[in-house]
Parts: structure tokens; sequence; C-alpha cells
């Protein structure tokens, strides 16, 4: 499989000194073309930083972003602004549709902004797929936050974007809505071919990806194809057992730890043996 994009020891710090905040230890990682990964892990993981990282929205304190063959983190500005225009889409957890313009013309604004023709058979066919063909003369508040999502996610994939990036896309969903969501990332992915990498809190979500990663303190702490909800959360679990162990006892602590270093996390070869996830 061909990688889409790929962090390659990267690291972030926020501050410097004693108060610095290490929210990237050195991660590799790998995303593969095609593909659907979760990334799950406790608040203040690091998560969103990898995100932004990836995106070059936030830069890199060191390591590497490979992404179509160049080093994104030694692009200037005007770089990634194009990048991000050309190759990059995003979903968010509140849509940020702009709520004077209809669905249709949202769903168009990218290509608008970046003053290009919509083609329209691929406008047709996301139309089809997210069901959205009723609601195209809707403006956003005439519109269900599921619908709001659907159309948040046309917007998204407009372009065509090598990478689309969504940042807890069901955070603001009912469970209905969310479903239905999830539904239409997968089929994306599976019909259109597109990457999607997915930042959520919940593992019911994460079950919906070909992958999920989890990430404690600046880590991936595990990497599991195919993943279940029941496997997401007790992944989760243990890494929040190990670090409340960690918390009361600094030395010793039982439970998943990273990756070893220098070992890239990749779908098809990505999962630590069972045995090495754990301290002996
Ligand atoms: N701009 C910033 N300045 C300083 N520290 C930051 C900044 N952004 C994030 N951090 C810190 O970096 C660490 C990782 O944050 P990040 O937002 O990536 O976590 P997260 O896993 O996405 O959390 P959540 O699930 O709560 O969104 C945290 O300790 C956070 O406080």
């Amino acid at each position: 499989m061909t990688t889409a994009i790929e962090a390659i020891g990267l690291v972030k710090d926020y501050g410097r000194g004693e108060g610095a905040v290490h929210a990237l230890r050195g991660v590799d990682v790998a995303f593969e073309q095609g593909r659907f990964t979760a990334i799950m892990g406790p608040s203040g993981s690091g998560k969103s930083t990898l995100m932004h990282t990836l995106a070059g929205l936030d830069s890199a304190t060191r390591g590497r972003i490979m992404f179509d063959g160049a080093d994104i983190t030694a692009m200037n500005d005007n770089q990634l602004t194009m990048l991000r225009r050309t190759s990059i889409g995003f979903i968010f957890q509140s849509f940020n549709l702009l709520p004077m313009f209809t669905a249709e013309q949202n769903i168009l604004m990218p290509l608008t902004l970046a003053g290009a023709k919509p083609d329209r058979e691929w406008f047709d066919l996301l139309v089809a797929t997210l069901g959205l063909r009723q609601r195209l003369d809707h403006r956003p508040n005439e519109l269900s936050g599921g619908q709001q999502q659907r159309v948040a996610i046309a917007r998204a994939l407009i372009a065509k974007p090598r990478l689309v990036f969504a940042d807890e896309p069901t955070g603001n969903l009912d469970s209905v809505s969310s479903a239905e969501v999830l539904s239409f990332l997968k089929r994306s992915v599976k019909e259109l071919g597109q990457t999607i990498i997915m930042v959520t809190h919940d593992a019911v979500a994460a079950s919906y990806a070909d992958r999920a990663i989890v990430f404690a303190d600046g880590r991936i702490v595990a990497d599991e194809p195919d993943p279940t909800a029941e496997r997401m959360n007790q992944l989760l679990m243990q890494e929040r057992e190990r670090a409340t162990l960690q918390a009361a006892s600094p030395q010793g602590v039982q439970g998943i730890v990273p990756l070893p270093a220098g070992k890239t996390a990749r779908a098809a070869s990505h999962t630590a043996p069972a045995g090495a996830r754990h301290r002996r």
C-alpha cells in the first residue's frame, strides 16, 4: 500500500526549559492511502497536536513529515497554505459551515476560494453518497446536526484532497446522527478511495475505522488493526490504570508501553506483539 503521510521522529514542545510541555515525544507513524485511521487517547495526550502538526497548522520542534514526497516541516507559510488548499480536507466537531450560504454553496466553497471549477460528476456523486440532494438549497440553520456534518464532509471532499483530517467529527451529534456520519466516512474510504485520519474519544466511532492508534503522553502506546469498541475501551482503560499507577509510584509501572523507538507504526505490520505492550 502507498503511504499517504508519514511522521518520522516527530517532536513538539510547547515552551522551553522547566515549564516546557512535551506534546509529541518522537512519534514515528505512517498512514496508508485509502484507509480510515482513528486516533484515540486521554485528554492532553497529544492527539490534536499530532493532527495539527501533520496538517502543517502547527510547526514541529524536531522530526520530519513526509507528504507526497516532500518534507512539510521544511515548507514556508505560502507552500503550506497551497498544500492545505489543494491536498488536505478538514472536518471539525463544530461543522464550521458559513451560515449565510446554502448547503451547495458551502460544499463548493473550497473551489470558489481557489477560483477552481467544480467537477460536476464528483459533486453529484458526493451529494448522492451523502444523501444531500434534497437539502442543497437549505442554509445550515435549516439542517439537522447530522445533515450539517454531512455538508461539512462533502465540503472536505469536494476538492478531492489526498488526505482528510476529522477532529471529533461526531462530538456534537446524537448516536443516530453519529452512526450516519461515521458510515458515510467509512463509505468515502471504501467507495471513493479517500484517506481519513480521525481523532475521537469515542471507542464506537473508532470501531468504524480500519485501524486505531492510542496515544498517551505524547507517544503511540497501541496500534490496532480492525478495532472493535470493546478492544479500544480495554486499551484506554489499561492506559488509564497505568497512568494512575505511575502517578502514585513513578517507578516500576506495569502497563502498555510505547512502540520501540525507531519502529514506525504501519497499518500492515504495526501491532506490537502482545507481550511487547507490557513491561516484564
Ligand atoms: N498552544 C499550546 N500551548 C501550550 N501547551 C499546549 C498548547 N496546545 C496544546 N498544549 C499541551 O500539549 C499537550 C497535548 O495537547 P493536545 O491538545 O494535543 O491533546 P489532546 O490529546 O488532543 O487532548 P484533548 O483530547 O483534550 O483534545 C497538553 O498537555 C496540552 O496542554
